[in-house]
């Protein structure tokens, strides 16, 4: 099932899935997920889960070989690359779990995976970082394992940041914080995509998700049944009932 969204007819796209299948050892996980991005635009990956979307994700980010298909870069495909080369190449990736250095202060985190001075010059500054989460500033000298969970977040996303990706990857990004931290997060994605960085937002919220994606994918068993719309989507709530749950 498909419903256009429409803008995008006929333009290159950013990245590309197509036909991309994937396993854990012998247990196959995505059978041929196609799906593309284009620059500045914001797409949601929605399922229940263990549907397939950090399999996808992982997929995508080189964290997982390919089983079949392919996933395309500005056109390239990107099977030779591993996974730090595909960050080089600008994808970035908030994974689920955060994943921050616990034993780093928040300046070291954040630089630690910042680009050379010379390739930041289309990304993020420290200054940057901290003008979008003035706490992380509070916190600048503070360890990563003393931080709440939303400062945590804030640090995830701010490191993924100083890599100057092109595109960025949100796993989950909202679980398990409190409604208000929640909303600060959502206002930082929404800036995110108002600067054009194209988005890959997997999220259980659908509310502010909605609001905030041009466009989503609706995985089942590892495959794609529905793409189209934020409005598309709210003109089927049985789509939300059948394969969301929510
Ligand atoms: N490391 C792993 N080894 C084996 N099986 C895995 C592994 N990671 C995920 N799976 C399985 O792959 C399937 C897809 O999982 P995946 O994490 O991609 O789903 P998801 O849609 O992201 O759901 P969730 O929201 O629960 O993370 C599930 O059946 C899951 O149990």
């Amino acid at each position: 099932m498909t419903e256009r969204a429409g803008t995008n007819e006929g333009v290159a796209p950013l990245l590309s899935l197509r036909g991309v299948e994937a396993a854990y050892e012998a247990s196959q996980v995505l059978f041929g997920i196609d799906l593309e991005i284009h620059a500045g635009e914001c797409v949601a990956l929605l399922g229940r889960n263990g549907m397939g979307k950090s399999t996808t994700v992982k997929s995508i980010m080189g964290l997982l070989r390919l089983r079949g298909g392919d996933v395309r870069w500005r056109g390239r495909s990107l099977r030779p690359l591993a996974a730090h080369q595909r960050a080089r190449a600008g994808l970035g990736l908030v994974p689920e779990g955060r994943r921050i250095f616990p034993n780093l202060t928040v300046r070291e985190n954040l630089l630690a995976t910042a680009r050379a001075p010379a390739m930041r010059d289309a990304g993020w500054s420290l200054d940057d970082i901290y003008g979008m989460f003035p706490r992380l500033r509070e916190r600048e000298h503070h360890l990563g394992c003393h931080l709440s969970g939303g400062e945590q977040q804030m640090l995830a996303i701010g490191r993924a940041l100083m890599t100057a990706p092109e595109l960025l990857i949100l796993d989950e990004a909202t679980e398990g914080l409190a409604p208000l931290v929640r909303g600060d997060i959502w206002r930082c994605i929404e800036l995110l995509k108002r600067r054009g960085l194209a988005l890959l937002v997997i999220d259980k919220n659908l509310g502010p998700l909605m609001r905030v994606a041009d466009r989503h994918y609706i995985l089942e068993k590892g495959a794609v049944v529905w793409r189209g719309s934020s409005q598309a989507l709210r003109d089927r709530p049985e789509l939300v009932r059948d394969y969301i749950g929510m």
